[in-house]
This record gives C-alpha cells, sequence and structure tokens, in this order.
C-alpha cells in the first residue's frame, strides 16, 4: 500500500507543528522520520495513522482518500516506545487481540487464529514465552509481541514511533535487524519515527530529515551521508568538526592556522570535517597547516577516537582514525600533531 501525503500542515496554538509538506511512500517501502526533538516527526506520523486530524492537505492510501477515515477503519498497525500490552493477557492472547476483535463476519475460526499466532511467535522467538504474562517478560521480549500483535491482523501499513527507543543499545541493534527481516517477509509499507541518526540510517529505504516542521531532505541513506543538502543535514548525520575563518586567495586562515581550498571553489568563511576525514601527521604540508594538541584517546570500537584541542579551534575537534595508525603514531594526551583535511565540506550561506 503506498501511502501520499499532500499539502499536510498542523498547528496547535501559536505553535506550528508541520508547514504544508508532501512526500510519497511507495508500497513496501521502510522510510524512517528523523530529527530532533520537536521538529514534527510524530505529528506527522499520527496524522498518517489517523490519530491527529491535519488544518490543510491530505493523505491518501493507494487510491483511498482516507484524510477523514477513522483510525480503526485505515488498517494500521501500531508500536509505540512504552509497550502498551495488555497486562492482564498472556503473550498468546496479546498478539490474537486483533483478531478476535474483528466483526464476526471477518473473524477467522480459534484454530486459525492458533495458527497464524503460533506462527508470529515463531518468527519473533517467542513461542516458547506464549504461556507468560507481560510483566514476565524483558523489555525487548515486550516490544517484540508488540510487534507481534500489530503484525497479527496483517496490516498493509506500520507505523512506529521510537518503537526501540527504551531499549539498551545491544537490544536495540538485534530488534533492528529483526525488524527489517519482517519487513522483507511480510512486505507491509512502514513509517517509523526515530531520532537516532545510525537507526534511520540503518533500518531505512528512505530517511526523511526534518526539523522546524518542514522536511529537509529525503533520500537513501548512501545519497543523505554521501549528497547532504544543506548544513543541518550534514551536521544532524554524524559528528562534525568546524573550521572557520577568513578566505584569502583560496586558503581559510585563522590565527596561524589554515587550509588550502580548491582556488576554482566559491569563497567560503566556514567548511566542516567529519572525524574519519581528517588524517593525522607529525608534519603540515601543502594541504594544511593544523597543528593540534591530543587531550584525549578512546580505543574502543572498530577505530580509535581522539579528542584534539588547539587555540584556533571555537570547540574541539574529534578525530577517528584506524588502529593501525594508532600503533604508528601512538597519540597521547598532550602530544602535539597536524591535521590534513581528506575531505571537506562546505555549504551555500543561505543553507546554514
Ligand atoms: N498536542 C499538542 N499540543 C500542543 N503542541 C503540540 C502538541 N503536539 C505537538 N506539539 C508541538 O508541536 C511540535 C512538534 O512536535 P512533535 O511531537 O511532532 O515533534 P517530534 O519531532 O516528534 O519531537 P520528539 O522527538 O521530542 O517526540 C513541538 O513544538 C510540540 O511542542
Amino acid at each position: 500500500m503506498s501511502i501520499s501525503v499532500t499539502g499536510v500542515s498542523r498547528r496547535f496554538g501559536n505553535t506550528t507543528a508541520l508547514h504544508p509538506l508532501s512526500l510519497e511512500i511507495a508500497k513496501g517501502e521502510m522510510v524512517g522520520l528523523l530529527g530532533p526533538s520537536g521538529s514534527g516527526k510524530t505529528t506527522l506520523l499520527r496524522i498518517i495513522a489517523g490519530l491527529e486530524t491535519p488544518n490543510s492537505g491530505s493523505i491518501h492510501f493507494g487510491d483511498r482518500d482516507v484524510t477523514h477515515v477513522h483510525v480503526r477503519k485505515r488498517r494500521v498497525g501500531f508500536v509505540f516506545q512504552h509497550y502498551a500490552l495488555f497486562r492482564h493477557m498472556s503473550v498468546f492472547e496479546n498478539v490474537a487481540f486483533g483478531l478476535r476483535a474483528r466483526p464476526s463476519s471477518e473473524r477467522l475460526s480459534n484454530a486459525e487464529i492458533h495458527d497464524r499466532v503460533h506462527h508470529l511467535l515463531e518468527r519473533v522467538r517467542l513461542e516458547a514465552l506464549a504461556k507468560r504474562l507481560p510483566a514476565q517478560l524483558s523489555g525487548g521480549q515486550q516490544q517484540r509481541v508488540a510487534l507481534a500483535r500489530a503484525l497479527a491482523v496483517e496490516p498493509e501499513v506500520l507505523l512506529l514511533d521510537e518503537p526501540f527507543g527504551a531499549l539498551d543499545a545491544k537490544v536495540r541493534l538485534e530488534l533492528r535487524r529483526w525488524l527489517r527481516h519482517l519487513h522483507e517477509e511480510f512486505n507491509f509499507t512502514s513509517v517509523f519515527v526515530t531520532h537516532d541518526q545510525e537507526e534511520a540510517l540503518e533500518l531505512s529505504d528512505r530517511v526523511v530529515v526534518m526539523s522546524n516542521g518542514r522536511i529537509e531532505q529525503i533520500d537513501t541513506p548512501q545519497t543523505l551521508y554521501r549528497a547532504p543538502a544543506n548544513r543541518f543535514v550534514f551536521s544532524f548525520l554524524g559528528e562534525t568538526n568546524r573550521f572557520a575563518g577568513e578566505y584569502r586567495e583560496g586558503r581559510l586562515h585563522r590565527d596561524q592556522a589554515w587550509i588550502q581550498l580548491d582556488k576554482a571553489g566559491a569563497p567560503t568563511s566556514e567548511v566542516l570535517l567529519r572525524p574519519h576525514e581528517l588524517i593525522l601527521t607529525t608534519a603540515p604540508d601543502a594541504r594544511a597547516h593544523l597543528p593540534v594538541t591530543v587531550d584525549a584517546v578512546s580505543p574502543v570500537g572498530s577505530d580509535v577516537r581522539i579528542e584534539l584541542t588547539a587555540d584556533w579551534m571555537d570547540t574541539p575537534w574529534l578525530a577517528s582514525i584506524t588502529h593501525h595508525d594508532f600503533d604508528r603514531l601512538r597519540p597521547e594526551r598532550g602530544g602535539a600533531f597536524f591535521v590534513i583535511p581528506a575531505r571537506w565540506h562546505q555549504f551555500a550561506p543561505e543553507n546554514a
């Protein structure tokens, strides 16, 4: 089921939660709504769900105009951050609930309900826990029940609001992979809200980046990361180092520090750099003169993260180098190095 959002806006008193915006979601697509707190993600999701009415615009599911259709008649499945499982019902009964609540003309037989619920519980690897009550499950298990319950009624659209927000990092990662698999198996169209960049980039076919009630960019994770539309998207999608200075003949200067920019490029007073785009060296070269001091070293994970300070910086920089380079350079707190930018990014001031 495709979803079309056309010219949708929403105000709450004096607050404009959504400026008029449009969005096309293809059948079977998984789309993440990503943005800082207050950017309008939940409002947009709730309008798609039918839990909130827009002040203008329309929502279509396929050819069907659902703008004024009640939430119960939209055939959407929901999963929210705070598992709304029925506490007095077993896992099995929670998943079966939507099937039993159907009007009698559409209701499945007990045997059919039994089969479907067991199939779903098997898919979420909770079959052994079918008789337990929600209170006897971990948070991650409860959220898997919530997903199974949402999928039991075979919704064409699944909407998720920060579904893994309350879980610890490792469980989140597991559930993400698992949601992706279910999505491929059941082929529903899904929209989920998150403020976690990694989650959005890992799960989504396309990501909608929002700020202040507007859509900043809609693209595949790869395009978003490689070709951000503006400074906001670039900064929001990952850690950012900033070099601000005065442009003179192809170079950006700040005190004794400078970066050589493309001579053919537009003059700018600011460039942004990702941590993995910084090369740490013991001597400057023709590309840059950026003396730095090591402030902290964290050799945890696949790369080594190094905090750098210098008088010419507004805020400390973060470099991310390979363990191989770390072993070669042996940077320690207080050590003096130079940074060479392998790449940098500049954005037009109107996008700042
Ligand atoms: N029921 C409401 N009454 C008044 N203002 C609201 C209401 N719901 C949302 N807002 C306002 O609308 C704006 C967008 O809120 P929304 O919840 O959609 O943002 P969000 O991006 O989902 O944020 P978060 O990540 O914090 O949930 C905010 O300024 C919020 O305060």
